[in-house]
């Protein structure tokens, strides 16, 4: 009676996380590199990893993959010991180093790695999951002779390939040409849309602006900054070019938003939540008021802008 009771309430929660780690910590000789770091990746949600070089990124990986130990703090993945092979067999790794054996071809690559996740997949999900990073051609060439890019592709489809639930991609696209960098970014498109959990450590600030629900931002071992993309972003801006502008037309323009000027060009702090009437109000005013307005442009602030502000006033605070 217990039993079913308690094998119920497990069947009845929700599903835990694809990636959980709490209050990791790891230090390297006298070097902290990860200094009380917590975070999690739900499932099906796709996490941006970002942070200066040597911020910690990519020990967090491994301490969540099970591949470094913590030396304080926990992990879970897919809700078991990450150590736990059951664990690990659903989950894809594009480490940042990787190297394959030179002699075997890319499917046979492919077949080690689908050995080693002790799963089946069939030989046509094999070749497609080549087709799907561009390699359908070379798949009976030797890895030996593959270009770095070529390298990576191949490094993808093993992370691919076993149709884990999680994925971690440690700078999946570093060695790409634009046109592979793009290809990621529709695959990842394709993985969130089939609820596969991604958590993706990557330089190309754009590329995590455009395909993650969820940033982190690390700076030398913490955690700086984490939320989702509107609430690291905040509100969107308005840039207007302006002559004329009275001391009526400033007051107007305060009302909007704060106000920041540099000669003709002004930028206008707008709500995170404003009323689709906002603008077009606003620019209408200024004009009654005697103002010429010469552009009007939507903008917001960039992940890019957001990053550098942290690790800046980070450094400033540092060399006081
Ligand atoms: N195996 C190791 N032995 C000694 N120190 C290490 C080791 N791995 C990482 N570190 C140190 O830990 C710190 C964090 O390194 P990590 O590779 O996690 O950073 P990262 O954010 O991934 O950097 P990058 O963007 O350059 O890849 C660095 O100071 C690094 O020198």
């Amino acid at each position: 009676m217990i039993d079913d009771t308690a094998t119920r309430l497990l069947t009845e929660l929700p599903p835990a996380s694809a990636a959980w780690g709490s209050g990791l910590r790891k230090r390297y000789r006298r070097r902290v590199a990860v200094d009380g770091v917590s975070l999690a990746v739900g499932r099906g949600e796709v996490v941006g990893l970002l942070g200066p070089n040597g911020a910690g990124k990519t020990t967090v990986i491994k301490m969540l993959l099970g591949l470094v130990r913590p030396d304080a703090g926990e992990v879970l993945l897919l809700g078991r010991p990450a150590r736990d092979p059951q664990a690990r067999a659903r989950v894809g790794y594009l480490p940042e180093l990787f190297r394959y054996q030179p002699w075997l071809t890319a499917a046979e690559v492919l077949d080690l790695h689908v050995r080693l996740a002790g799963v089946i997949v069939p030989d046509r999900d094999r070749r497609e999951c080549l087709a799907t990073v561009g390699l359908a051609d070379r798949a009976g060439d030797r890895v030996g002779g593959f270009s770095k890019g070529m390298q990576q592709r191949l490094g993808l489809a093993v992370a691919l390939v076993a149709r884990p639930e999680l994925i971690v991609l440690d700078e999946p696209t570093s060695a790409l040409d634009p046109i592979g960098r793009a290809d990621v970014r529709d695959l990842l498109l394709s993985l969130k849309a089939r609820q596969v959990a991604v958590l993706l450590n990557s330089h190309l600030i754009g590329e995590v602006e455009r395909v993650c629900d969820r940033a982190v931002i690390l700076d030398k071992g913490r955690v700086a900054a984490s939320g989702t993309l509107t609430e690291l972003l905040g509100g969107r801006e308005l840039r207007l070019r302006l002559d004329g502008v009275t001391p009526e037309a400033e007051v107007r323009l305060a009302a909007a938003g704060r106000v920041r000027r540099t000669g003709e060009a002004y930028t206008v702090e707008l709500p995170a939540q404003q009323d689709p009437a906002t603008v077009p109000d606003l620019v209408a005013d200024l004009v009654v008021l005697g103002v010429r307005v010469h552009a009007v442009e939507p903008g917001r602030v960039t992940l890019e802008e957001r990053l550098l502000d942290i690790v800046r006033a980070d450094q400033a605070e540092e060399s006081r």
